[in-house]
């Protein structure tokens, strides 16, 4: 079991042209949090509250002003194997095909070219494309693209999946699906995950536990467990989970919880 800690966690932008006068832009403020790894933290706030800021400093993209982020007690210098992260946009490499999108961080951890081949057409079965690995990135969907970004971010067997609202740029069917299959694919890896989304239904649907971010600065205003991913894991239909009594309430909760403030750009 490894754990990701933010202890007491400041982060300022530093004053750049633009940015309004009186110095650093405090962006996030007093953030405690453990993410241990058999969980999948949800993580919802309005638009600019710090969501992809939390994120980054987790992956170690950026430093914190204060505080201490660790991974099992050892605080991260910078990005590591131990943390894969996921965006939006795939970025995924387009002048390789899938397979070799999957193999790249294989390569650079020095694995030699039979094995990683043979790893990374076992992680395009995991997803779900295993008779994808030849095929240009450009030739496949936007979900087959994000399946082949979550394939390459596993690859590494990091501890913790980093995912900033992966699913965000795809059509609601295709979502949906991918969202059944990041709760397989998390189980299966056991790798602690943080997930960024915009979507509320996402969030209950997925996360063990839903963590809402308050903006200016961002601080955690409200940490919320839900069992509905276990409900699916186990079999029940994601149809039939949104329609109980228990799911709505909470729906209707956590809308309150973040929409206490106006220009909100939450989605159902
Ligand atoms: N590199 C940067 N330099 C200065 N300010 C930044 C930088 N990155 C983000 N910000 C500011 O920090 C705040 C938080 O941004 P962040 O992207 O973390 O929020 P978010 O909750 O992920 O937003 P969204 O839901 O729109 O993606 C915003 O006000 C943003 O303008």
């Amino acid at each position: 079991m490894s754990i990701l800690t933010f202890r007491n966690v400041s982060l300022r932008y530093p004053q750049r042209a633009g940015n309004r006068p009186g110095g650093d832009v405090p962006v996030l403020e007093g953030i405690d949090l453990q993410i241990a790894s058999d969980e999948l933290v949800a993580v919802i706030g309005r638009s600019g509250a710090g969501k992809t800021s939390l994120l980054n400093l987790a992956a170690g993209f950026i430093a914190p002003t204060t505080g201490t982020i660790a991974v099992d007690g050892v605080p991260i210098q910078g990005p590591g194997a131990d943390r894969a992260v996921v965006f939006q946009d795939d970025a995924l490499y387009p002048w390789l095909n899938a397979r070799d999108n999957v193999a790249f961080p294989l390569k650079l951890k020095g694995v030699p070219v039979a094995a990683r081949r043979e790893r990374a057409d076992k992680l395009l079965e995991k997803v779900g494309l295993a008779e994808a690995g030849d095929r240009p990135i450009w030739e496949l969907s936007g979900g087959m693209r994000q399946r082949v970004g979550i394939a390459r971010a596993l690859a590494a067997e990091p501890r913790f999946l980093l995912l900033d609202e992966p699913l965000g740029a795809l059509d609601a069917l295709t979502r949906s699906r991918m969202q059944e299959f990041i709760l397989r694919i998390k189980a299966e890896s056991g790798a602690g995950t943080i997930l960024i989304t915009h979507s509320i239904d996402e969030a209950l649907l997925l996360g063990t536990r839903i963590i809402v971010l308050s903006p200016n600065p961002g601080r955690l205003s409200a940490e919320i467990e839900a069992g509905f991913s276990a409900e699916v894991l186990s079999g029940a239909s994601v149809a039939a989970v949104k329609a109980s009594p228990l799911f709505k309430r909470m729906h209707a909760g956590l809308t309150g919880l973040i929409h206490a403030a106006p220009d909100d750009e939450v989605a159902a």
